[in-house]
């Protein structure tokens, strides 16, 4: 999508992406990541999500990429701290203590910015882009994380029934980006409640994206 379009979203608060508690299925499969205990995550397209308070409150070390600066400012208010700020190119870096969010474009986030990450949490990240940046994104997230395993959260739908985003991402899709690097693994789905803006029956899926040679937990 367009950036203008992200910002006119926060600007207008319509952020129904944002959840009020943390993902379930974050604190569910955490542990197929196997992260040591201060292990850093990436969380590509964070908004503002309270995922980040849960995953500071276990003890983990937070990247964050945002392309709106005010929800990375509510986020880092919402956790009453006061952050350093840094401009790094194209991009600012908020970061206090374990945590990191680079503001601005994450496809403008380069490996020597990111540094070494342990994981990635996708909730809503690639399912927030039109088909054709899809592609780009996976192969982005995949060398900026030198492949470090995932924990990925989709929805799959009948596209023809409303306009993403969020955009369906079926099983096939997700192989067809990731299947050269990862093995996959389904991990769970179920039903959107209500459907997914309270009206397009969809269903959500979790998937685990490991290495070849790692066993899963
Ligand atoms: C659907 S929301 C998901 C937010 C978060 N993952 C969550 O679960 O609440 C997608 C987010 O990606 C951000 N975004 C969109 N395009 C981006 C880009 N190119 N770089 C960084 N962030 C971007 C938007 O501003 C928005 O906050």
């Amino acid at each position: 999508m367009e950036h203008q379009f992200w910002h006119e979203k926060w600007n207008n608060n319509e952020i129904g992406f944002h959840q009020s508690d943390t993902n379930p299925w974050l604190i569910k499969y955490l542990n197929k990541l196997n992260l040591t205990p201060n292990g850093r995550l990436f969380l590509p397209l964070c908004g503002k999500t309270r995922d980040i308070d849960w995953l500071l409150q276990q003890g983990y070390q937070v990247i964050g990429s945002e392309l709106n600066e005010s929800a990375v400012q509510q986020l880092f208010d919402r956790l009453k701290v006061t952050p350093d700020v840094q401009n790094s190119g194209l991009l600012k870096i908020y970061m206090s203590g374990p945590l990191k969010v680079f503001t601005g474009d994450l496809f403008a986030l380069q490996v020597n910015d990111l540094g070494h990450v342990d994981a990635t949490f996708d909730r809503a990240a690639l399912v927030a882009l039109p088909t054709e940046m899809r592609q780009q994104y996976a192969v982005h997230i995949t060398s900026l994380t030198a492949m470090a395993p995932q924990l990925l959260i989709c929805f799959a739908y009948n596209q023809f029934d409303m306009d993403g985003p969020p955009f369906s991402v079926t099983e096939a899709e997700i192989r067809s980006l990731y299947a050269n690097h990862y093995t996959i693994h389904h991990l769970d789905e179920g039903p959107v409640k209500g459907g997914l803006k309270g009206h397009c029956p969809a269903m959500e899926t979790c998937w685990l994206l490991s290495k070849e040679s790692e066993p899963i937990a």
